[in-house]
């Protein structure tokens, strides 16, 4: 993939160019590559069509929030999905750049994962108090914000408490913060159970453009959120993941890896599995069938 732009930087599955003009300045492509990571690792097997549905998955949620971030007086960051270049047609987001706020706002609907050993330890979530006898996948009594900062490339996000979002953004932006990742997190989850897909938790990044909040990155994808089919939802184990379960299925039983090795290519029906678990995703979401 050529993309002729300079590139700014390069995540696990993603890409971000500097797309500005002397005409446009301060823009940035946004690519999603079809990399799938599983257990902190990058699989050396792309899931076909991965890239393209959570970019237009990504296009979608923008569309729906807007009401929300126009409630707070917030906007989005995406100028165009189809103003991209040839080779990333629609797997990039053409943005705006911002200056991007340093707290990685996270929402938590459901107990699971770091949230889960936290509870166990203190019996809250950071200064959120919560009722005894949750297990993992228990839905919480209300939506919890749980930010922390980023990390290093390779490294996880550090968590952090409400103070610290204060010292890094100011009362009244954290203030600010914190609502409006919940309300983007509940109409969110609303909008997804109805689609039969719990949205367990879910991870925002906002920027600022002036003085106006937006939100940027991608937007609760199943790369940035924790998706479980509703179906199978059963509070006391750990949840299947929605779209990456046949592959941690095959790593953990089938492929013989040790998670910390190079790990193994995919098998085929792994691969193609995947790659339905996230069209399905999309149109059940979305109502749209993916092209
Ligand atoms: N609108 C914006 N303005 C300024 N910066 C960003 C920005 C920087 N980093 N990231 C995260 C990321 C997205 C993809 C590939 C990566 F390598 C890293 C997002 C954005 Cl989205």
């Amino acid at each position: 993939m050529s993309v002729e732009l300079p590139l700014l930087a390069r995540g696990k599955v993603r890409e971000i160019y500097d797309a500005s003009t002397p005409a446009a300045p301060d823009r940035l492509l946004l690519v999603a590559s079809d990399r799938i990571s599983a257990y902190d690792h990058v699989l050396p097997t792309p899931i076909p069509d991965k890239g393209r549905v959570l970019t237009q998955l990504s296009v979608w949620w923008f569309e729906q929030l807007t009401p929300v971030l126009e409630s707070f007086g917030a906007s989005h960051h995406l100028i165009s999905a189809t103003d991209v270049p040839d080779d990333v047609a629609g797997r990039a987001m053409l943005v705006r750049r911002l200056e991007m706020l340093p707290v990685e706002c996270v929402a938590r609907g459901y107990l699971s994962g770091s949230g889960t050993k936290e509870y166990a330890r203190t019996g809250s979530i950071r200064d959120v108090a919560l009722p005894a006898g949750l297990v993992e996948g228990s839905r919480l009594p209300a939506p919890v914000f749980t930010p922390s900062t980023k990390a290093e490339v390779g490294e996880h996000d550090e968590a952090i408490d409400f103070a610290a979002v204060v010292s890094a953004v100011g009362a009244g932006r954290a203030e600010e913060l914190r609502e409006l990742t919940l309300a983007l997190y509940s109409r969110g989850a609303e909008i997804a159970e109805a689609a039969g897909i719990v949205l367990a938790d879910t991870k925002f990044e906002f920027g600022l453009d002036g003085d106006e909040l937006v939100l940027a990155d991608e937007v609760l994808t199943p790369d940035s959120s924790r998706f479980w089919p509703a179906s199978s939802w059963s509070p006391g184990a750990a949840q299947p993941s929605y779209d990456k379960q046949y592959v941690r299925d095959w790593l953990t039983n089938e492929s013989g890896w040790d998670r910390t090795s190079t790990p193994p290519e995919l098998p085929d029906d792994v691969v193609a599995a995947t790659r339905e678990r996230y069209v399905t995703a999309y149109e059940q979401l979305t109502g749209r069938s993916f092209a």
